[in-house]
């Protein structure tokens, strides 16, 4: 069996950063290898060491430039064609053995996850190639401050959800930027009666019943908890990577690799036999 996370969410939210970050924590903290490959064709730059590149088989600004597309559909084009040459990914994870452990940074467009079948074909793919895949979407922490907000990024959370079929985790990213008092404890711990206060108070008495409607919804999908992700609290880090490998039951039993330069000082080595999966 090997491993995958899916990096889902919408653009800017932090994705490529959350890769960067959870690569790093396995190589120090629990000294295995991370691979990650980008599967956006319309990526800039990203912070982690990259094992493979969509860009390399096709890239939005070749699609632009030659076809005079716009953004948008030079990335629906981009992923359509990934989808016909699929045999381009198949290859890049040809070599992958048992319990080795892979990122795959999704680009964030809504559509590729609500009515195109591209994502989802992937991730059939992964799993007919023995993939244990989770699907990690990410939102931007800044962008729940209020619970209509929450509630439209745990809608577009579930559009994912609903349409991959995958064990699923919502991360709250760029939490290093939350106020000291910032109140969002309640999102974080699936509080639906106090968002649907929050949504009573703040919006017009006609959409009382679709926001309850919603808001059971959203309990009835377990959706409304997410896991806070702060960049500097290592902690939190340990926490996001146990949550994810906890539902694909990845690292039970699983000894460091040798391959890793340890630290001169022993002081400095991180205890991962502590890592709680
Ligand atoms: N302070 C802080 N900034 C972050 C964090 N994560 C991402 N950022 C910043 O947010 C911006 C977007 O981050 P990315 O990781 O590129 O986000 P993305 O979702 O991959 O973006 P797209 O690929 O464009 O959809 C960058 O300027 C990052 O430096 C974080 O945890 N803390």
């Amino acid at each position: 069996m090997k491993f995958a996370q899916f990096v889902m969410g919408p653009a800017g939210c932090g994705k490529s950063t959350y890769c960067a970050i959870i690569q790093e924590h396995f190589k120090v903290a629990m000294r295995r290898t991370c691979r990650v490959v980008n599967l956006d064709p319309a990526a800039e730059n990203f912070a982690y060491d990259c094992y493979a590149d969509v860009r390399e088989l096709i890239s939005v600004d070749d699609v632009m430039e030659e076809l005079d597309y716009g953004p948008n559909g030079g990335l629906v084009y981009a992923m359509e064609y990934l989808s016909e040459n699929m045999s381009w990914l198949e290859e890049q994870i040809s070599d992958a053995l048992d319990d080795d452990y892979y990122i795959f940074d999704c680009p964030g467009q809504i559509e590729l996850y609500s009515h195109l079948p591209v994502m989802r074909e992937i991730v059939d793919m992964l799993q007919n190639e023995d993939f244990r895949v989770a699907g990690v979407y990410c939102i931007d922490v800044n962008f729940i401050e209020d619970a209509s907000k929450f509630l439209s990024g745990a809608l577009s959370a579930l559009t994912a959800m609903v349409n991959l079929e995958l064990p699923h985790i919502n991360v709250l990213t760029k939490c290093d930027l939350l106020p000291p008092k910032a109140d969002v404890e309640r999102y974080v711990d699936g509080d639906t009666e106090a968002i649907l206060a929050d949504l009573r108070a703040s919006t017009h008495p006609r959409f009382r019943m679709l926001n309850e409607a919603l808001g059971q919804m959203l309990e009835d999908y377990s959706l409304v908890s997410f896991v806070m992700l702060n960049r500097d609290d290592e902690d939190s880090i340990e926490l996001c990577v146990s949550h994810v490998n906890h539902c694909i039951q990845y690292g039970e039993n699983l000894e460091p690799e040798g391959n890793f330069d340890l630290p001169e000082n022993d002081a400095d080595l991180v205890d991962f036999d502590a890592q709680d999966v």
